[in-house]
């Protein structure tokens, strides 16, 4: 079973990302993914210092992401051409990934996704499960572990479908709006419920 795990900026995915990891469940992690296509001599690199020129890079020519940050979640144009860009990149790596995954014999691969929706992949995978928190806990918790001004992290939030649609479209709503030990029984409740079994035997 394919399992896309998503939510929105600060919603709680890595914090289940990293459960479902400790539990033995193979993760893709498409934020992960999204930073090594983007390392020097990648060609996702060259493209995106081609499009945003040199003064996003840092002295040791890798990309200064809080910059090229504080421009593309502030105009949607540059937004898409940055996606446009590392997607395609993303994509191969996930798939190539989910290949070996299924090769080696795990019956349940982890899609872990932010723009699931956004980019349309939900077609990937089997089951959505969404991390969902409200629009204040999300607002204070991106607030505290970013060091993020309010402004900013607003223009991250809306750069993003809205967490109370993305609910409409997904298989599971985990809330993470509570305790992480809530949250932790919600989503074994829901794998159980999936019989989504970590073994790849
Ligand atoms: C803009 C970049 C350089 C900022 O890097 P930074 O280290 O500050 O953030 P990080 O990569 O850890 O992303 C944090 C979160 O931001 C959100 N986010 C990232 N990129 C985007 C985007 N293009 N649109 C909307 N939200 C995004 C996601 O929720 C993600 O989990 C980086 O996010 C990036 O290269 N984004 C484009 C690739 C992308 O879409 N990645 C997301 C999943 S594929
Ligand atoms: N239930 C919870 N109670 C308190 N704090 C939490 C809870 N869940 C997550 N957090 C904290 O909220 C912040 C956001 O969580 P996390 O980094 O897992 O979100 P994310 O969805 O992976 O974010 P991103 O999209 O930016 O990668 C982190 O600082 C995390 O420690």
């Amino acid at each position: 079973m394919r399992i896309g795990l998503t939510g929105g900026i600060a919603s709680g995915k890595s914090t289940v990302s990293n459960w479902l990891n400790e539990w033995g469940y193979p993760i893709i992690d498409a934020d992960k993914i999204a930073r090594e296509v983007v390392e020097p001599g990648e060609s996702a690199y060259q493209e995106i210092v081609r499009h945003f020129g040199k003064e996003i890079l840092l002295e040791d020519q890798s990309i200064n992401r809080k910059k090229l940050g504080s421009i593309i979640f502030n105009d949607e144009h540059e937004r898409k051409a940055l996606n446009g860009i590392v997607h395609p990149a993303v994509r191969k790596k996930m798939l190539a990934q989910k290949e070996r995954y299924e090769a080696s014999g795990h019956q349940t691969v982890i899609f872990d996704i932010p723009l699931l929706f956004e980019s349309d992949l939900f077609h990937l995978v089997d089951k959505v499960m969404l991390v969902y928190v409200d629009e204040q806990t999300q607002l204070e918790r991106l607030i505290n572990r970013d060091q993020a001004g309010k402004e900013d992290a607003l223009a991250r939030i809306s750069s993003q479908f809205p967490l109370k649609d993305k609910r409409e479209r997904a298989d599971a709503v985990i809330n993470n709006s509570g305790s992480l030990e809530e949250t932790a029984s919600q989503v074994k409740m829901i794998l159980n419920q999936w019989k989504a079994n970590p073994s790849n035997l």
